[in-house]
């Protein structure tokens, strides 16, 4: 290393490599932030007998190749077309395969890989148009192509949920655009802070909005119709007492988790979906000042 790139590293950041930090980063700041109700942080693996912490940070970071190659897919081909798209999912397979293998065979990030991938792709694709609708409506585009390649799911647990229950999961979540970001988590984010909540609190309440609304179908696979109302009318009580900055937020959040403990129901669709509401607003604040000439 130069005795420049020392002292400003950040000079030979390309786009890649600063999206997939962004994305890795994002998923690092999920797995943290605590207390969520039912999900792996640092107090320990929520409904999870599989996952813990450490798992979740050895996954993100094995994930960090994916989301640079997936990035420089997008600049590479250079538009939204049918080329990319089965470029981003051969990517994406092989990402959950090192996922896999990372893990030992746990499915730690498979929802995440999906998001972050479609938003690091359509962020690489337009640089200079990185506002989080921009970004979203163009992964939207990227996830409304049919990947010829991609095996069919059809036995997967989030499709056999939405096949039961009639509702939308990961995949039209992603061709919608992202509402639960958009419309709810990033709102809230901004909210709360300018409330004075604090960031921790702040990106909590966020993951609370996420999950006010989503038909998380991991909630679903594992507690039903019954766990889903639970979940979404837990998250409301928590936002209307004023959220987790409050002591009365706090005590319907403490509630929450202990009624999603007793279902075994862990949210990872919203956690996935906070993960993508990081990456986004860090994305419209952080360009690095090098790549505003790109
Ligand atoms: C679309 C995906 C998520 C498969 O979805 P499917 O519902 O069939 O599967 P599965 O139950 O295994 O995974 C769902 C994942 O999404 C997350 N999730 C659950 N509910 C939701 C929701 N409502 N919204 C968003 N994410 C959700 C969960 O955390 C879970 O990890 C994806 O894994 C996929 O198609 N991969 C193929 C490779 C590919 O094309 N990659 C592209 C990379 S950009
Ligand atoms: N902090 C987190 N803790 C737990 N799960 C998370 C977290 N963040 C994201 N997730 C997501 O939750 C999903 C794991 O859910 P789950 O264990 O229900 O998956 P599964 O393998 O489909 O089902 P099961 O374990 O019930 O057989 C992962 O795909 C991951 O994307």
């Amino acid at each position: 290393m130069n005795a420049l790139n020392a002292i400003q590293p950040e000079l030979s950041l390309s786009l890649g490599d600063w999206l997939a930090d962004l994305a890795v980063d994002a998923l690092i700041d999920e797995a943290d932030l605590s207390p969520k109700p039912g999900l792996v942080d640092r107090r320990g693996s929520g409904a999870h007998t599989d996952l813990h912490l450490g798992l979740m940070h050895a996954s993100a970071l094995a994930l960090w190749p994916s989301f640079k190659a997936m990035a420089e897919a997008a600049q590479q081909r250079g538009e939204i077309n049918l080329h990319l798209r089965e470029d981003l999912g051969r990517i994406g397979r092989e990402g959950e395969v090192e996922m896999l293998r990372v893990t030992g065979g746990v499915n730690t990030h498979r929802g995440a890989i999906w998001a972050l991938g479609l938003l690091s792709a359509a962020a690489a694709l337009e640089p200079r148009e990185l506002a989080a609708e921009q970004v979203a409506v163009r992964a939207a585009r990227l996830a409304l192509l049919n990947d010829r390649a991609a095996p069919v799911t059809g036995d997967s647990h989030g499709a056999q949920v939405c096949r039961l229950y009639g509702v939308h999961g990961a995949r039209e979540e992603a061709q919608l655009g992202f509402p639960a970001v958009i419309q709810q988590a990033l709102p809230q984010l901004a909210r709360s802070r300018a409330a004075g909540a604090g960031e921790q609190n702040a990106r909590l309440d966020a993951l609370l909005a996420i999950m006010t609304q989503l038909a998380d179908t991991c909630v679903l696979y594992r507690a039903g119709m019954a766990g889903l109302t639970c979940m979404q009318s837990g998250a409301r009580a928590v936002l209307a007492a004023g959220g987790c900055a409050s002591l009365d937020g706090r005590r319907h959040l403490r509630d929450l988790e202990r009624d999603m403990l007793r279902l075994r129901a862990s949210p990872g669709g919203s956690a996935d979906l906070l993960a993508a509401t990081l990456f986004l607003d860090r994305l419209q604040h952080d360009l690095p000042a090098q790549l505003g000439s790109l």
